[in-house]
């Protein structure tokens, strides 16, 4: 094992937790799981990332604050201008307020621009807080993911948990710049127009204002379902984002099947609920503008025949100059009811995605990866010991896949597992990569439990090629160089001349920065394993497990790479899972297994077991495993 370059890998793990940013989101990750309760609210959720960003929420809610009040004061000043004018006119009717009417207006505009500065910075913080949140939770969400073990994706289709990862954050991300903003806004705008219209007419005032509160509870009712019907159509679509994520990504089976039509048809069909439980949310939507703008005009008719009926006799200039800044002032405490018909929504919108996000980061993996505590493994892998090992799926637990077993690897020495479909054989390979902790028993490395290593620093010693070769999107040096990330592109090169690549990449337009696309599209089969195997040779590691590497080659390629893995596996432990006679044919050690969770029935060299009577024959003779 190379000691620089696993040296290079902790110093980058380590200077990556020293960040400030990897703390804070960590520190959020914690808290949020510590959480005991099983729902968190949107506003919950917005309090926690409060404390990681404490100087721009305050920026923020200043804002709000200076904003609304000065809204629901310009109707005021409005007022002012118009009584002024009237004195400055007249020298009887309107008040005089100490400076010619021209001064009052210079001072409107003076607030208006203030406003106009508040707004602008209001939303420009605001928009900023919400595109961080965001990025944050989808950062939480990834790490989440990427530490759940194997056996949390078994059950889940990949768009569902694509619609969490990215849609759900980005409706958080949405929200949470309006709610806030109109959440703080809308009950000062209401009490400060309350006051400021008080201020000009108690008796008016009591009627308009008692007629907006009227209609800020008939919204409230209007909108009281939204959450609930919100959280159906958040599952539904869920539902279908998985389901047309599982066929596209199955594209080459739909193909050759010739179902396109009745794919088509049927993902039609699938989405008929989600537009059934999206027409009571758009009803309600309808009524809700209705209602807006019918309470704006029922609400400034009211003032004005109220007006009319109590101060109708009185002198027209008196009679004016009070109905003009109330009208004026009326727009503002009417905004507080847009800003309600908003608001319910979206805590509905934005409260469901919360929880469905929450449910992610609650939900714990059944294993730890021990990054923090664990024991770092930096010596070779010298032998490998199954102490007692039975096992069985922790999504099937009923059903034992591997009875107490004992065995040892010895170091440098190849290892065969052979035995008939889902006899466990991969399962072992999967103890091995820990995917899964034995139920009973204990996997020793070098006489240290499995279970108490750091599962990083123990993986890079371990090379797993696996009958599908992954590919992932991106150059012939990022796929070589993954897991590896040290290496350079002098090495990525070595390692591709040795895996038998080179000259194929160099006859490539673009060589080794060939985009070899999200599955690998460009290359052949045997192409895609021979990166694989570049990737191993470049990562050295001391064990190799080789589970049916070869199995979905034909003949003549399986020959081929089965040479390049031979070369690879001198002097490093190996362990095959395989079904081919040439793959294990030279093992110091082939293992037997026996059907229905019978465990190791029969062990012994290949030329050991051909010769005694057993189950290994009976494979040979039955063709279970190939010549
Ligand atoms: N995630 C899982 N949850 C529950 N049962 C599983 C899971 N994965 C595999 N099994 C079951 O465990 C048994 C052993 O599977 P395993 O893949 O180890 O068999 P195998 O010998 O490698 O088979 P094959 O030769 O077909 O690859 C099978 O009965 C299989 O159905």
């Amino acid at each position: 094992m190379d000691n620089i370059h696993d040296a290079n890998l902790y110093e980058l793990e380590k200077k990556l937790k020293n960040s400030n940013e990897f703390k804070k989101g960590k520190e959020i990750e914690e808290s949020l799981k510590n959480r005991m309760k099983p729902e968190l609210g949107f506003f919950k959720l917005i309090n926690l990332f409060s404390k990681k960003y404490p100087f721009l929420f305050s920026i923020l809610i200043t804002l709000i604050v200076i904003n609304s009040i000065f809204t629901a004061r310009i109707s005021y000043l409005t007022n002012i201008i118009i009584q002024q004018a009237i004195y400055d006119v007249d020298g009887q009717a309107g008040t005089n307020y100490g400076l010619e009417w021209f001064w009052w207006m210079v001072i409107t505009c003076g607030v208006l621009l203030v406003m106009c500065f508040g707004t602008y910075f209001r939303d420009y913080i605001g928009n900023m807080i919400s595109v961080k949140i965001e990025v944050d939770l989808r950062n939480i969400l990834i790490s989440k993911l990427l530490e759940q073990d194997i056996s949390y994706y078994s059950d889940k289709k990949i768009g569902e948990i694509m619609t969490k990862l990215i849609s759900d954050t980005n409706v958080i991300g949405n929200e949470i710049n309006g709610l806030l903003a109109n959440v703080i806004s809308a009950p000062m705008v209401l009490v400060f127009g309350t006051v400021t219209l008080m201020l000009i007419n108690s008796i008016i005032a009591g009627i308009s204002v008692g007629l907006v509160y009227l209609m800020a509870i008939f919204l409230v009712l209007i909108v009281k379902n939204y959450r609930k019907r919100f959280g159906v159509i958040r599952t539904i679509i869920t539902d279908i984002n998985g389901d047309v994520t599982d066929k596209i990504g199955s594209i080459k089976l739909v193909k050759s099947s010739g179902t396109r039509l009745y794919e088509e048809e049927r993902i039609k069909k699938i989405h008929l609920p989600y537009i059934k439980n999206f027409k009571p949310v758009a009803k309600t939507g309808g009524w809700l503008i209705t209602v807006l703008i019918i309470s704006d005009v029922v609400i400034a008719l009211a003032t004005i025949a109220s007006t009319i009926f109590i101060f109708g006799d009185k002198d027209p200039i008196y009679f004016t100059a009070l109905i003009t800044p109330f009208v004026a002032g009326l727009t503002a405490l009417t905004r507080p009811l847009w800003q309600i018909s908003g608001i319910i929504p979206g805590i509905s919108r934005a409260s469901t995605s919360t929880q469905r996000i929450y449910e992610v980061v609650r939900s714990e993996s059944l294993l730890s990866e021990n990054i923090k505590d664990g024991i770092k493994f930096n010596q070779e892998i010298n032998n490998i010991s199954f102490q007692g090992v039975s096992f069985a799926y922790p999504e099937k637990i009923e059903k034992l896949i591997l009875p107490p077993t004992s065995l040892v690897f010895e170091k440098g020495k190849s290892y065969a597992f052979v035995g008939e479909t889902g006899s466990g054989k991969s399962t072992i390979s999967k103890l091995l990569l820990r995917f899964y902790d034995p139920t009973i028993g204990t996997i020793k490395i070098n006489d240290l439990d499995l279970k108490t290593l750091n599962l990083h620093s123990y993986l890079r010693h371990v090379g797993y090629v696996e009958q599908e070769p992954q590919i992932l999107y991106g150059d012939v040096y990022e796929n070589v160089r993954y897991g590896i990330f040290e290496a350079t592109n002098d090495d990525v090169v070595a390692a591709c001349k040795k895996a038998g690549l080179h000259d194929l990449i160099e006859s490539w337009p673009q060589k080794y920065t060939t985009i070899l696309g999200e599955k690998g599209t460009l290359i052949s089969g045997g192409q895609k394993q021979r990166i694989v195997i570049a990737r191993i040779i470049l990562k050295n590691p001391d064990l190799l497990i080789l589970d049916e590497a070869t199995s979905a080659l034909d003949n003549i390629v399986e020959k081929v790479i089965q040479k390049e893995l031979e070369k690879i596996m001198v002097n490093k432990t190996t362990i095959v899972i395989a079904h081919r006679l040439s793959t294990i044919k030279n093992v110091d050690k082939i293992f037997v297994l026996g059907p229905n969770a019978q465990g190791i029935v029969q062990t012994g060299t290949f030329l050991e077991l051909t010769k005694v009577e057993g189950h290994f024959q009976k494979l040979y003779k039955a063709g279970e495993i190939e010549k």
